[in-house]
């Protein structure tokens, strides 16, 4: 099997993305982690940044597992083969390995060429020779193969037969439109090897044997297109990171591997390269600046992320049940949502996540899943929110809330100033360890305020507080039902010594939907520290 990327070329043709050299380099060296056998790193002599990453990339990567390939045209119509600039920038570029791009659809040929159905089977078989006489290994993408394959099948397989037939290694069939279904993948491979073997005298299986395939996703089936190409016996198959590419995108490179390796048994990575899919996934998404798909197939963080009761019950007994494969072996975890579709299952594994066996507390488990349910239907939301669910599952195990301190009032004010400046000030009345302390703070906001003022309170008796920071804040307003007024949600991450933690708080009013969330990320992240007194 050779499996192909052409994430730096065809995913770099997705809009939003513009990768510098340094980025190009950066993510070749991830490909080659992930064991991929070929990187096409961009079109030397269309692009100069893709000229420069060739120079840079022969001296500066020293590849485990991939070839590097550059891609271009085939030569000019009606030029000469050693006259065309963009063919002497392929071999300037140095890469053992060429993919041609040509038209396969007399169409493509008569108006957009605007050449003769000869003349593009010549291009194709004088670049192919000339680049195989310097020495480089030949791909021919036929573009637009499988429409020009419904319109003309002779003429779709004599440009892939007169590629193998100048020495190409494979020709590559291209959904470049992306209309295809799977059904229609499989058809067209049949009937190709047959007509092939016919052409060049060979054995059918031999045929198949040449075949690549490379599928855009507009109708949402690159990954499937994909695979059935290689279940008809298609070696060779061409993908991109995270789907990434032009319009709907192309075959997502892990979605198909994980496939392949995963489901039909094919060792199409290296050994010890599979658990690598998250990371390089991730790695590459940071690199193109587009935040991950959190439901990708395989390596989204939602993918083994698990919601419903029922569900989580069978995971208790056996995590495969609800999993189609280990998530550990592409490099992904298994995680426990806790929602209002949380039975008694749910919590103890997600309180298990969170190193607390509630197991061993049935009632406490109960009330737990009692009490989330009535709270997610006044506007909680915990899913988001580990560190108040850990809190709520300890207060109901030590018989009551714990805090690091004990509340009497606070008060917050917003004022207005005839110059225009708006400057909130909060004061807030707490207990800690038998004290009783008053403190007053400004902030840019009423929430800001609070935060600084509880700090100046408590951090006498806890120095630990000045590393947490307000690292985010999101307000989300839960229309009211039945004829009762809106309530806000808040959510607060905060950022300290141990790691991130999310916390929740809802009411009516913004500010006390603020204090409640901010109240759990201090006690919280104390918590992790110290016992509170
Ligand atoms: C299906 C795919 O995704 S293939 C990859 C497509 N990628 C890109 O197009 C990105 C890089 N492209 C570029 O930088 C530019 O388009 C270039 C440098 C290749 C060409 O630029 P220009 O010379 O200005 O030409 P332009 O882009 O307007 O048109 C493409 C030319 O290539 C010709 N051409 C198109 N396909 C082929 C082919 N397979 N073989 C030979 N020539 C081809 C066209 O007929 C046209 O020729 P013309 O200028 O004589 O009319
Ligand atoms: C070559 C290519 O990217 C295509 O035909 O889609």
């Amino acid at each position: 099997m050779q499996v192909y990327d052409t994430t730096l070329r065809d995913g770099a043709q997705r809009e939003g993305i513009s990768y510098s050299v340094v980025d190009k380099l950066a993510v070749a060296r991830l490909l080659d982690d992930f064991g991929v056998g070929f990187i096409e790193g961009g079109w030397p002599g269309a692009l100069p940044k893709d000229t420069e990453f060739f120079r840079r990339a022969r001296t500066e990567l020293n590849l485990k597992h991939a070839l590097f390939v550059a891609f271009g045209a085939t030569r000019k119509a009606d030029t000469a083969i050693d006259k065309d600039p963009q063919v002497r920038a392929l071999l300037d570029a140095e890469t053992p390995v060429v993919t041609l791009v040509a038209k396969s659809d007399v169409r493509h040929v008569e108006r957009a060429l605007r050449t003769t159905l000869d003349e593009n089977l010549a291009m194709v078989r004088d670049t192919v020779a000339f680049l195989v006489a310097e020495g480089r290994r030949v791909f021919l993408d036929c573009e637009h193969f499988f429409d020009g394959y419904h319109l003309d099948p002779r003429y779709a397989t004599e440009v892939a037969a007169t590629a193998l037939a100048a020495g190409a290694e494979a020709a590559v069939m291209c959904d470049t439109n992306g209309g295809m279904l799977p059904s229609a993948i499989t058809r067209v491979v049949g009937e190709v090897s047959g007509r092939l073997a016919a052409r060049l005298g060979i054995s059918v299986d031999e045929a198949v044997a040449k075949l690549g395939i490379h599928c855009q996703n507009d109708t949402g089936c690159a990954v499937a297109n994909t695979v059935a190409a290689v279940e008809a016996g298609v070696p060779h198959f061409q993908c991109t990171a995270n789907g990434y590419g032009e319009r709907a995108g192309n075959a997502d490179l892990f979605a198909v591997v994980g496939n392949l390796q995963l489901k039909l048994g094919l060792p199409v990575l290296p050994d010890g390269c599979l658990d690598q899919m998250v990371r390089v996934s991730h790695a590459i998404a940071e690199i193109a600046n587009i935040a991950p798909d959190t439901h990708q197939a395989y390596v989204g963080s939602s993918s083994f992320a698990h919601k419903a009761g029922l569900h989580a019950s069978a995971i208790k007994v056996d995590p495969l049940l609800y999993n189609h494969v280990e998530p550990e072996v592409v490099g992904n975890d298994m995680r426990i949502l806790v929602t209002e579709m949380a039975g008694r299952a749910s919590v103890e594994l997600k309180s298990r996540e969170l190193g607390i066996d509630l197991g061993a507390h049935p009632e406490a488990l109960s009330r737990v899943t009692a009490k989330i349910k009535q709270l997610e239907a006044g506007g909680w939301s915990f899913e988001a929110a580990d560190a108040s669910f850990e809190l709520l599952v300890r207060a109901e195990l030590n018989g009551g809330v714990t805090r690091p301190f004990a509340l009497e009032s606070y008060r917050v004010q917003v004022e207005h100033r005839e110059d225009g400046a708006v400057v909130s000030e909060a004061t807030v009345k707490v207990r800690v360890r038998g004290e009783r302390i008053i403190a007053a703070a400004e902030g840019n906001g009423p929430v800001n305020a609070l935060d600084e003022a509880l700090r100046v309170a408590l951090v006498k008796h806890y120095p630990e507080l000045s590393t947490f920071e307000l690292a985010d804040y999101k307000v989300r307003i839960l229309e009211g039902s039945h004829g009762t007024g809106a309530v806000t949600r808040v959510l607060l991450e905060t950022a300290g010594g141990n790691g991130d933690w999310t916390t929740v708080g809802v009411h009516e009013n913004v500010v006390e939907a603020s204090w409640h969330a901010l109240v759990d990320a201090l006690s919280y992240g104390l918590s992790q520290q110290h016992l509170p007194a």
